[in-house]
């Protein structure tokens, strides 16, 4: 498949801080990823460079297979859904109007049926809307847009839980019937970890991750039991972490796991779970930094880069 994005060793360096260090990766078309990182991760600033709203410092960008500023051919394809989305002052109907105006592939039909299911009131002033109201009309805009390339930042700030639902919902169904590339970058990985396809993972400007959501699954596991056989199951991956409780351990570890090491940890009365998508994001995270969550009762071992 065609790459959509290329990404070569980018570096953004804003006075004193390091936002993204030496990133390389590629997205291919059709498919949902989640890009995901701790705040202050580097996620935004890849998201604008990638959109022509930010400068790198050094490095190689292309979408499309060309480079995105100025360039009308990227943008009119591409469509970023920012958390702090503001709007001119204007009724919710102006917007999406001008909206379709600038995305190629804008169904209105589809617009109108959002905007129902998110309970937008078409003719009111976006400024009179509540910051949940606000969220969906970003989401409705970057859904109905049907850009080959969409991002969405954390989209849904002061969304409830049903709203979020509804936009997940739709974001798969239409995926389905309308395939394009999504790019969803947010904090509540459980909610998401069933529609993401691949995983990207950075953290402190640095690309820690970059797998299959599928593959990561079978990657890290968390395997319980009596201390000494945890000991012996984990000598054959990276542990990322670990609990005790008197003589049993819970640990987490990544490697490349086969039916065979399922046998192992049985023949050793071990209990193998796949981790969650969130619980390997914060072990990963955690444990490049050798810190683990402020109340935790855990030691994490730093074999994992
Ligand atoms: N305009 C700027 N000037 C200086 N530093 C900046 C600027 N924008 C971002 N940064 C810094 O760059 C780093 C990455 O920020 P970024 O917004 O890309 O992170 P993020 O992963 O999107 O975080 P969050 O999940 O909290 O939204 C942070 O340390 C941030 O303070």
């Amino acid at each position: 498949m065609s790459p959509v994005v290329t990404v070569t060793d980018l570096t953004k360096r804003y006075r004193g801080v390091t936002a993204l260090d030496r990133v390389s990766f590629s997205l291919t078309e059709n498919r949902i990823y989640g890009l995901l990182g701790r705040n202050g991760a580097g996620k935004t600033t890849l998201m604008q460079i990638l959109t022509a709203q930010n400068f790198a410092t050094s490095g190689e960008v292309t979408v499309f297979g060309e480079q995105p500023y100025e360039n009308e051919r990227v943008l009119s394809r591409t469509s970023f859904i920012k958390e702090s989305q503001t709007y001119p002052s204007m009724g919710v109907h102006h917007v999406l109007r001008a909206a379709s105006l600038v995305h190629p592939g804008w169904d209105d039909e589809f617009a109108q049926q959002l905007t129902d299911d998110f309970r937008l009131p078409l003719r009111r002033n976006v400024r009179k809307l509540s910051r949940g109201m606000l969220s969906s009309l970003g989401i409705i805009i970057g859904l109905a847009s049907r850009a080959p390339l969409t991002f969405f930042d954390e989209p849904y700030l002061g969304l409830d839980a049903v709203a979020r639902q509804i936009f997940y919902d739709r974001l798969l169904a239409d995926y389905t019937e309308h395939p394009r590339t999504v790019v969803l970058s947010t904090h509540l990985i459980d909610e998401v970890s069933e529609l993401i396809e691949h995983v990207l993972l950075i953290d402190a400007g640095r690309l820690l991750l970059d797998a299959e959501a599928e593959t990561l699954r079978g990657q890290v596991l968390t395997v319980s039991g009596p201390t000494a056989a945890v000991d012996e199951f984990t000598r054959t991956g990276a542990e990322l972490h670990r609990t005790r409780l008197g003589g049993t351990a819970r640990a987490t570890v990544r490697g490349d796991f086969g039916p065979a090491d399922h046998d192992r940890a049985r023949t050793l009365g071990l209990m193998l779970e796949a981790s969650s998508l969130q619980d390997t994001v914060v072990r990963l995270t955690t444990a490049r930094t050798g810190s683990a969550p402020a109340g935790a009762e855990a030691t994490s071992k730093e074999k994992f880069r």
